[in-house]
């Protein structure tokens, strides 16, 4: 079957066969139907796990969650700037479309970057075009201000959408943690994207063409850029390094854990609002990191911070990375992982239990101008309820963590990431706004 003619609607082709290339293997994408046509590009939907192939958009879960972590990712939380129900709701049944097209590989429109005529601005921006799909994923999130307008805003309490009865009680600001430096234009937000991919240009893209339709019914508010995955979410996944140079993930919640993921990531339909059954909530922290002071500070030290070796990721006083994390275990100066250790006081045992899924990102802003690298940690968790997960885990790391010293938290946002999008004419907030 010729791969640029399968299926594809009216001047529908892929990012790929726009430049020929799509010989290289074809999946016809049966279960999205008609509306999306195909995907072309080297992977099948059986090798999806391919860095350059693509992952399902529909199901039950949203992918992007426990989707094995890409290496980039593009963040952008927007506020919505019209008390328009309808027009909110008709751009969110347009962003379900164009993210439907750009997982597969497509461009965000049919007509795509060159179909709508000369005297048209483009229907997409065109930097994709001839790029795999990357594993691309995009997930949407609702902050409180969708519900209730946010303080400090034109519609501060007002319920702009009626939906103010639906927001779940587990979708609350953040608490004021202690230390925390939250500059307001890097935090909240009343939807956020999360866009991630195995090429930062694919993930831009994405954002960016989401960003151009929303024009005159959400205004960008913050954005993130992240590379270097900080988490592995798979134990088909080697664990990465962040910035500090230490192994981030290996005690993380894994997709492969399902009994794990059920108990802390996805939202029971018992839980609180019906419509989130399925879903999630995802806590973004921009977490700055004090490098150059790190960079000066003994690999003692640093271990002693973190109480795990910097070479092998293992708790101190064992051998290997997965050896289990021993928090009694003493060597002739006493106990091996420090009472304050970060991994000590985020440790489920120190913690009632508690678990969250952890789906970090390593930035870089450049300098602050005051000859520092503006680095960190885009740190994102996702649990089944913030107000008991996240907060608690927070608070005790705000209090005591030998991090802190090395480490400020200058963003802070929450969202209420629904439940996948099931067939066709369903569509992202179908079930908030039913
Ligand atoms: C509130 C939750 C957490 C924040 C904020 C956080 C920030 C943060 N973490 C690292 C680096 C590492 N974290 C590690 C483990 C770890 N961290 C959290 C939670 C938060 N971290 C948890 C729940 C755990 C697992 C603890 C356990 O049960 O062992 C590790 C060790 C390796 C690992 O298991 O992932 C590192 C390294 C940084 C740099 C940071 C802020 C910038
Ligand atoms: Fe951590």
């Amino acid at each position: 079957m010729e791969a640029d003619t399968v299926e594809a609607p009216r001047r529908g082709f892929s990012r790929r066969s726009l430049f020929g290339l799509a010989g290289a293997g074809v999946v016809v994408g049966a279960a999205a139907g008609g509306a999306v046509g195909t995907a072309v590009g080297r992977a099948t939907a059986a090798d999806g796990g391919g860095m350059a192939g693509t992952v399902p958009f529909h199901g039950s879960h949203q992918a992007g969650i426990v989707t094995a972590a890409q290496d980039r990712m593009h963040f952008v939380a927007f506020d919505v700037i019209t008390d328009s129900r309808e027009k909110l709701v008709s751009l969110l049944k347009t962003w379900t479309s164009m993210a439907e097209r750009m997982s597969q590989g497509l461009q965000a429109t049919p007509d795509g970057a060159t179909g709508s005529g000369e005297y048209s601005p483009p229907d997409d921006t065109g930097e994709a075009l001839g790029l795999d799909p990357s594993q691309l994923t995009i997930t949407i999130g609702f902050g409180p201000g969708l519900f209730v307008g946010a303080p400090g805003t034109p519609a501060e309490g007002e319920d702009r959408f009626g939906i103010a009865a639906r927001k779940p009680a587990a979708l609350e600001q953040m608490p004021r943690f202690m230390l925390d430096a939250l500059d307001p234009a890097r935090s909240e937000g009343d939807i956020c994207v999360q866009a991630c991919a195995n090429d930062p240009q694919v993930a831009v893209h994405a954002v960016r063409n989401l960003a151009r339709v929303g024009f005159g019914v959400v205004a960008v508010r913050w954005s993130q850029l992240g590379f270097g995955r900080t988490s592995s979410t798979s134990t088909t996944q080697e664990t990465p390094r962040n910035l500090f140079g230490f192994k981030d993930g290996t005690r993380n919640i894994k997709a492969e854990d399902s009994a794990a993921v059920d108990d802390y990531v996805w939202v029971d339909g018992a839980d609180d609002q019906p419509w989130m059954a399925g879903g999630s909530y995802l806590v973004a922290r921009r977490i700055r990191m004090q490098i150059e002071p790190w960079d000066r500070t003994t690999l003692h030290e640093q271990e002693r911070v973190f109480g795990r070796e910097k070479g092998s990721g293992a708790p101190l006083g064992q051998d290997d990375e997965f050896d289990p994390l021993d928090l009694q275990s003493k060597g002739p100066k006493g106990l091996f992982i420090d009472e304050d250790a970060h991994v000590r006081l985020a440790s489920a045992e120190k913690n009632g239990g508690i678990q969250i899924l952890r789906r970090g990102y390593n930035f870089t802003d450049g300098s602050d101008g005051l000859g520092h690298l503006d680095a960190g940690l885009f740190f994102i968790a996702y649990c089944r309820d913030p107000q008991k997960q996240f907060v608690p885990l927070q608070t005790a790391l705000s209090r005591n963590d030998l991090l802190n010293e090395y480490i400020t938290h200058v963003g802070s946002a929450v969202f209420a990431v629904p439940p996948g999008v099931g067939g066709s004419g369903d569509h992202w907030g179908s079930g908030l706004f039913a």
